[in-house]
């Protein structure tokens, strides 16, 4: 349709997105100089940056809501519209905005800078979260060193914190409310564009709890054949300093003292690492070289000049791992402290698949530089990641001697995988359910920290390896609540991602259903250009068109599912239901007993 109104509504959009893309490019310079680079002067130009382009947001967002482009009769100019017109922090007052980027500023400023004392001397204060306090809570063996670095980094990274959390809740509530929200978890879960999607979200995690229940039983009888009855009783909620993670997310560095087979040990890809002199930059090579090994793009000359790939000597950077995009000339970077290990091997594939939906979108307008469904574009490094992890590839590459596992190395591999994949499921929910039910006012400030250990327990079956109260505030000790990032997209992530790779392996013809040499938890998808293509071309829609449309598109579905998940991981479900039957292992937990009532 080329009527008079629609084609005058293209040339604004056209020339708004120009305008958008130059802020964007703006705006993301000065937080990455920020965030490689954590001084006070720095915080400060971000935040006037921020101020001045949440301005000339705003008036776009007005002007937009004075036209009748949201009626317009063409689509495109209706999504545009509909897109540009969500306003989040923006809508606040100048004085507002400032004081809420201040709040949450400072919350980053501390969790990126706080660090603790030495278990072992306790004079030494230098430690911080990566490397060190991270490689104790994967390595030691000793419940009291263990509780004790999870104490140090909850009672400096979360209990101060508090203060800035309570400006937060209440300055974003008020934003949402500017912008007709009935509260800021609502403005979060708009940009899922499926009014059902908070419903979807809970019928998947009762649908996975089963499973899960059977993985926590397991791992909570070999934690006490371990650690013995007083660490760990029978039927008891298990202490997060025993699963190698700070928030408990994924169990899979204490791999070795849960392996169902251990006379069959499962290579540790991080010793293979270390024996080959693996560097942080040949992790990054092996994941460009996945990529372009689909046909994809290799990644831009910039990307290795201005990224910064391992913590730097001179100066505080914000460790925790981000991919960035800066709007212009393929500029795309990463920003992480890696180390050589298996956690990293991972990361480093989830965050180049941020990188690649970037390039693969670039040429949207501004606007639709995102993805239509943000746990899309947290599972696309993940999908690749499957592949990486899968024996087959670990055989190609040289980091394993057997590229076919039998019965029981499989398995190993597929506890291995369900120790990340499925235990996050029940810490994904939980990050949001909490904080929806604080942005709500549906739980009391009071009730702010015993409510959060409420319902870790509840959905998980975890709790702190000490006594909590209303005098700590724990929340603000994982990084996404300090940085106002919505965490509902990883839990998304982690069912979207089996069915992408459920249609790529297909496509690569590297899976075919009934077909035991062909299965999913086996399948690599390196060197297959037509699965390269599948995926660039599901990638290069950026957020033009809603996620149902390109997801089916892409697998031939319209919802999230977790049943491709399920196939994945079916072997170990029956193995455990049957293990777990035959050790007479106690499954489920009561309310966790570390808070008062
Ligand atoms: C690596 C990133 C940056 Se998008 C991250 O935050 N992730 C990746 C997996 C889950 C989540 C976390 O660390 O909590
Ligand atoms: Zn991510």
């Amino acid at each position: 349709s080329c009527s008079a109104s629609v084609l005058e509504a293209r040339r604004f959009f056209e020339l708004e997105n120009e305008l958008l893309r130059k802020r964007y490019h703006e705006k993301f310079l000065s937080v990455y100089t920020y965030n490689t680079n954590v001084t006070e002067e720095n915080r400060q130009a971000m935040i006037e940056i921020n101020a001045r382009n949440a301005e000339f947001n705003k008036r776009l967002a007005q002007r937009i809501k004075a036209s009748d482009y949201v009626q317009s009769e063409d689509a495109d100019i209706r999504r545009q519209a509909e897109h540009l017109s969500k306003l989040g922090a923006s809508a606040l007052n100048p004085d507002d905005f400032l004081t809420l980027q201040n709040a949450i500023s400072s919350m980053q400023t501390n969790y990126a800078t706080v660090t603790v004392c030495s278990y072992t001397n306790r004079t030494d204060c230098t430690l911080t979260l990566e490397p060190h306090i991270e490689e104790r809570l994967a390595h030691s063996r000793d419940p009291a060193e263990l509780s004790w670095y999870w104490q140090q980094w909850y009672d400096k990274a979360g209990t101060p914190m508090r203060d800035h959390f309570a400006e937060y809740v209440r300055l974003t509530r008020k934003a949402a409310q500017l912008n007709d929200h009935r509260s800021y978890a609502d403005y979060w879960l708009q940009f899922y564009e499926d009014a059902d999607f908070e419903r979807q979200l809970d019928a998947t995690f009762k649908q996975l709890l089963p499973f899960y229940r059977q993985i926590h039983g397991y791992v909570r009888y070999r934690l006490r054949q371990h650690y013995g009855p007083d660490v760990m009783p029978a039927e008891g909620n298990i202490p997060i300093s025993l699963l190698g993670n700070m928030w408990g997310q994924s169990w899979s560095e204490q791999l070795d003292l849960f392996t169902p087979y251990p006379e069959k040990p499962f290579v540790d890809v991080k010793a293979e690492m270390v024996r080959q002199n693996y560097t942080v930059e040949k992790l990054f090579e092996l994941g460009d070289q996945f990529f372009q090994s689909l046909g994809m793009r290799a990644l831009p000359p910039s990307f290795w000049n201005l990224s910064v790939l391992t913590r730097p000597e001179d100066r505080q950077v914000v460790c925790h791992a981000s991919a960035w995009d800066f709007y212009q000339d393929s500029d795309v970077r990463i920003k992480m402290c890696t180390e050589v290990n298996n956690n990293y091997f991972y990361i480093v594939h989830h965050e180049l698949g941020h990188i690649q939906y970037y390039l693969e979108y670039e040429q949207q307008p501004a606007v639709y530089r995102g993805a239509p469904n943000p746990g899309f574009h947290e599972a696309v490094g993940d999908v690749i990641a499957l592949s990486v992890m899968s024996a087959r590839h670990l055989k190609s590459i040289g980091l394993i001697e057997n590229g076919r596992l039998d019965e029981k190395s499989r398995i190993n591999q597929l506890f291995k995988q369900a120790l990340t994949k499925i235990v996050f499921l029940p810490f994904g929910y939980t990050m949001d359910k909490y904080r929806h039910a604080v942005f709500r006012n549906e739980l009391d400030e009071s009730q702010w920290n015993c409510g959060f250990w409420q319902m870790r327990s509840e959905f998980g079956g975890v709790e702190p390896p000490v006594f909590r109260t209303e005098k700590d505030f724990d929340p603000p000790a994982k990084y996404h609540v300090d940085a106002d990032v919505e965490y509902l997209r990883y839990f998304a992530a982690h069912i979207f991602q089996f069915q992408f790779h459920k249609a790529l392996c297909t496509q690569a013809g590297q899976y075919a259903p009934n077909d035991s040499r062909l299965t999913l938890d086996n399948c690599d998808i390196f060197g297959s250009k037509v699965a390269g293509r599948s995926l660039s071309q599901f990638l290069s829609k950026g957020s033009s068109r809603h996620w149902k449309e390109v997801l089916q598109e892409f697998t031939g579905e319209t919802e999230m599912d977790p049943a491709a998940l399920l196939e994945y991981f079916d072997p170990l479900y029956q193995w455990l239901k049957q293990e777990n039957s035959q050790l007479g292992v106690p499954l489920g937990w009561g309310p966790t007993n570390k808070i008062s009532s």
